[in-house]
């Protein structure tokens, strides 16, 4: 594993185990690679050749293409209640970024009407079919992934109930070039942020962009191989896990004249769960460092005024309801 340099990120192959090899050789030695990359950077480059270089191709080279090729007004009836769950665009200070999303992805009725809705003509079945087995093959690396840092921590008995209180979502992004005359210099693609939800795995095309902050405040560049995934936690995880997993610091940049293209798979807890560490990962050690919460509530203060000042989302929702409770 390429830990050893902190200026990268660690790389761990995943092309030996499956959602079946959980407790093999195998299972184990990947299990120890991932819960030290969390620990040390927060993130890692996951290499999962289970996504074949040609379904890669075919989603980003067509699927992809033809996404953003749309109308503006096709685009947008990509709607969704909670925020970030739909069309996204023109908004102040992302000024490159536009995306679409999928709820429940890796569920075929899911995105047989999603691909309805923007292509009521035709279906669009090769669309279809390419988004649905890569959502369906990523699902299962932020499975096993999320799976072996709660089996490092102990709590892998709450794995099926975990998976069961959160939807994926997959989001398709493009961030356009910046202007001839601004090619030079890098511009903010996506501000930095962690996550809200539970972890995410993006996949980009092979264009730089997507940027991590280690520990010591520095940038670290994700550079994947046309095989690869960056896997990180947000706070949701981190939430679920009395901060034992911490959620990593992004953001995106853009540049040198060149369009990037991103699809990032999310893991969400669904409106109903409650988001709360289990007993095991709560004592005298450890004390109970934020406040349960449901997904919606989390996102609405994400998204408010005090919530967009802020760089630690979770912090200071804590610090809101506990001052809120202290008042009460
Ligand atoms: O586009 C990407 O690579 C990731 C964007 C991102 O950080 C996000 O959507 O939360
Ligand atoms: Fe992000």
């Amino acid at each position: 594993m390429g830990a050893e340099n902190p200026r990268e990120l660690p790389k761990i192959d995943f092309s030996g185990v499956d959602p079946a090899s959980a407790g093999t050789e195998s299972w184990k030695s990947v299990r120890a690679q991932v819960i030290q990359a969390m620990e040390s950077h927060g993130c890692f480059e996951a290499i999962y050749p289970q996504v074949t270089r040609q379904l890669r191709e075919s989603l980003f080279r067509n699927a992809v293409k033809e996404l953003f090729a749309l109308p503006l007004d096709v685009k947008r009836r990509n709607i969704h209640h909670k925020p970030f769950h739909g069309y996204l665009g023109e908004i102040p200070a992302l000024d490159y970024y536009e995306s679409l999303a999928i709820v429940n992805a890796p569920l075929p009725h899911a995105t047989q009407s999603f691909t309805n809705l923007l292509w009521p003509e035709t279906g669009n079945p090769t669309f279809c079919e390419t988004v649905l087995s890569f959502s369906q093959k990523v699902a299962e690396l932020e499975g096993m992934a999320r799976r072996m840092l709660m089996e490092g921590l102990g709590v892998d008995k709450y794995y099926e109930d975990l998976t069961d209180s959160m939807w994926y979502l997959l989001r398709f992004a493009e961030y356009q070039a910046p202007a001839a005359q601004e090619e030079e210099e890098k511009k903010l693609g996506y501000v930095p942020h962690r996550d809200t939800n539970t972890m995410s795995v993006v996949c980009q095309l092979q264009k730089d962009g997507l940027e991590v902050q280690a520990k010591d405040g520095e940038w670290i560049l994700a550079s994947p191989s046309p095989i690869s995934f960056i896997v990180m936690a947000g706070n949701g995880f981190r939430a679920w896990t009395n901060g034992r997993v911490g959620a990593a610091l992004h953001r995106i940049l853009v540049g040198g004249g060149v369009t990037r293209y991103s699809v990032v798979l999310f893991s969400v807890p669904k409106g109903d769960f409650r988001v709360e560490a289990p007993p095991e990962l709560v004592g005298e050690d450890h004390p109970p460092l934020f406040e349960p919460y449901y997904d919606d509530e989390f996102v609405r203060f994400c998204v408010s005024e005090e919530g967009t000042k802020t760089m630690d989302t979770l912090a200071a929702y804590t610090e809101l309801v506990r001052a809120r409770k202290a008042e009460a």
